[in-house]
Parts: C-alpha cells; structure tokens; sequence
C-alpha cells in the first residue's frame, strides 16, 4: 500500500530535521495532544527509529483547564501507544503576577520545562508542530498591528535546542495524517474560542483570503515571513556589532549611530532600551522614534522618559539609556 500524501507531508521534514542527528542520540517531541503534535510524534517515532535514535515524549499539564490531568495522561497513553521510548509529563504553575497575559506566560513557562524535561531525558533536540497555517496567521495578526520585520518574520525554524520542521506543512495535512493513521486528537476548546483574536484569524480571517485570491495566501504569508527573516537576520548582526561596542564604551557612540540608515538606528536603538530594562511590551515605536531624535533631531532636549523607568539622554558624544 502506498504512502497516504499526508503522512509522506508530514515524514518527509520530520526525517530532513532529523538527518544531522547521530544514532542513539534522544529527540524530545512536545505533545499537546492535538493534531500537530501528534502527527509530528508518530512522524518522529518513524523517522526517529528508522535511524536508531531514542524518541521520548513530553506534554505540559498547564493545570489551566478543568480535567488537564487526565487531558494529559491520554497524550501519555498515546505517545506510549505510538511507540516513544519513554515520556515525561511536565506540571507547570502559570505565575499570575508575571506581568505577562496568561496565554504567553504560559507558554513562556512551557518553553522553560520543554528545555528542562528534554535535558532531562538526554535529548539533544526539542520537537514543536507548529505548522505553516500558525506562520501565516502569526504573519496576518503582525501585519494588523502595522509590526515591523522582528515580528513579520514571523517563528523561528529552529532556536536553542528547538526546532518546528512542521512550519512548511499545511495544518489539513496534520489532521488527515492523524485521521488515516486512526489517531485519537485532543479539540482544544480555546481553538474554537471567538475571544481569541488567533482563533479568528484562522476561521474567518484566512478561509476568506483564500476564497477570494485563491488558494496559496497562506503559502504566500509563509513566504513573506521567509524573506524577511533573512532582511533582519543581517540587520541583527549590524546592530549586535554597535551594541557590542556600546556595551564596551558605555554608551552608543552618537557620530556613528546617526550616520547609520534609519532600520538600522531604529533596530539599535529598540534593543537598547530593552537591554537598559524597559518591559519589551511597553516599548512602542513612539519611544523609539523619540529617542532617534536625540541621534538626529538634537534641539537640546536633556532626556527621553522610557517605561521602566528607564530614560535616555546624549552625554559627553554617547547616547546612554538607563534607570530613570
Ligand atoms: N501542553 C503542551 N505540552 C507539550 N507541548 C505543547 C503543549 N502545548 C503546545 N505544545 C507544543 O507547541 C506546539 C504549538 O502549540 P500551540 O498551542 O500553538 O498549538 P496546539 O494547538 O497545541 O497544536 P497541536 O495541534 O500540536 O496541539 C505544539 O504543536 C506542541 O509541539
């Protein structure tokens, strides 16, 4: 019998991401339970084994749900089913006065226990199944903000010990590859949530975009996310260069900096005033332009005031941000 063209969708990434991997060294697959998750464990149990390496399993109990406990025994049994080596579940307390919503506190604690887990279980690589139609909806909901290329460019391939090689692969083939293999998916409630403006943009926003330029704007917005991780890949390692020298000299040097393009200032300047400790989702491109005007538009003006508090001002040819 051949190969289901969804299964091969999903195996054929699984088995590139897994190709630099030595033979008996562990890959951890993150499994939530839902459809990419675990078309990428059976993915990886396939691929994996085929190559000798250990398969192990980790799901996160966020305990945010009623019922979270047995949600994740079920991913546990299914896992072991699948034929991972061996998997680990990971409880994690949200912490409510982290300043962050819970959604991204939790999945900052999330990313934490994966890292600590994988460790655990000797795996040199941690396994997320974020698909192309998430890429292309974290593209559309940037794009709705007015973000700038750090956000378009939308999620990392890989970073640190994780890697997604479900990112070019459409979220139907996840779930008909689960369907044809008759494995039993989790229906996250909040995916059918309205509340959630993800949740909207992935029924209602995106069908209608594909309806009406045709088929392949998901693709596309995926392709767009592509190019403009290489743009701001090369603008990083400009700007890691000045910061490395500021970091040195106390200060940005203000001859060298205003002579630098303007996505170059600005990337500079935003990572700056995050490094001197304004909370990254209180600093707008209003303060970043503000500050640019100490570079450029110098009327004198003594300091900028910054969340934090953090303020920035010109001393003796540096441009310093610190505490308030
Ligand atoms: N509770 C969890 N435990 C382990 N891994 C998780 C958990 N939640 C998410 N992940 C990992 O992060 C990826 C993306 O998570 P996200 O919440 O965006 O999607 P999801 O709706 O949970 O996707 P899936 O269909 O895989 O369940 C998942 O595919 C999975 O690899």
């Amino acid at each position: 019998m051949s190969l289901h063209p969804s299964v091969a969708a999903v195996r054929l990434p699984v088995r590139a991401g897994l190709a630099d991997l030595d033979a008996a060294e562990a890959v951890a697959v993150a499994c939530s339970g839902g459809p990419d998750s675990v078309a990428l464990a059976s993915a990886a149990v396939f691929e994996g084994h085929k190559r000798g390496l250990r398969v192990v399993g980790v799901t996160v109990d966020h305990g945010l749900q009623d019922g979270s406990a047995d949600q994740a025994d079920r991913v546990v049994r299914l896992l072991a089913a699948l034929g991972v080596d061996e998997t680990l579940t990971a409880r994690v307390a949200v912490d409510p006065g982290s300043g962050m919503g819970p959604e991204a506190a939790a999945r900052e604690a999330r990313y934490a226990v994966l890292e600590q887990v994988a460790t655990h279980l000797g795996a040199v690589r941690v396994l997320l199944g974020h698909t192309l139609d998430d890429q292309a909806e974290t593209v559309l909901l940037g794009l709705a903000r007015g973000s700038g290329g750090r956000s378009l460019r939308g999620m990392r391939p890989g970073f640190g010990v994780f890697a997604r090689p479900l990112l070019g692969v459409r979220r139907d083939d996840t779930v008909t590859a689960c369907q044809v293999e008759g494995l039993e998916v989790w229906d996250d409630p909040h995916n059918h949530d309205p509340g959630y403006t993800r949740v909207r943009v992935r029924r209602r926003v995106l069908p209608v975009l594909e309806d009406e330029l045709g088929p392949g704007v998901a693709e596309a917005l995926a392709r767009t996310a592509e190019q403009l991780r290489d743009d701001t890949a090369l603008l990083e390692e400009l700007a890691d260069g000045l910061l490395d020298r500021a970091r040195r000299e106390g200060g940005l040097d203000v001859a060298t900096l205003a002579g630098a393009p303007p996505a170059l200032r600005h990337r500079v300047l935003h990572r700056a005033v995050l490094e001197a400790g304004s909370p990254a989702a209180e600093v707008t491109r209003g303060h970043v332009l503000e500050v640019d005007r100490l570079l450029v538009d110098w009327r004198g003006q003594r300091w900028i005031d910054l969340p934090g508090p953090r303020r920035a001002a010109r001393r003796d040819g540096l441009l310093v941000v610190g505490p308030a």
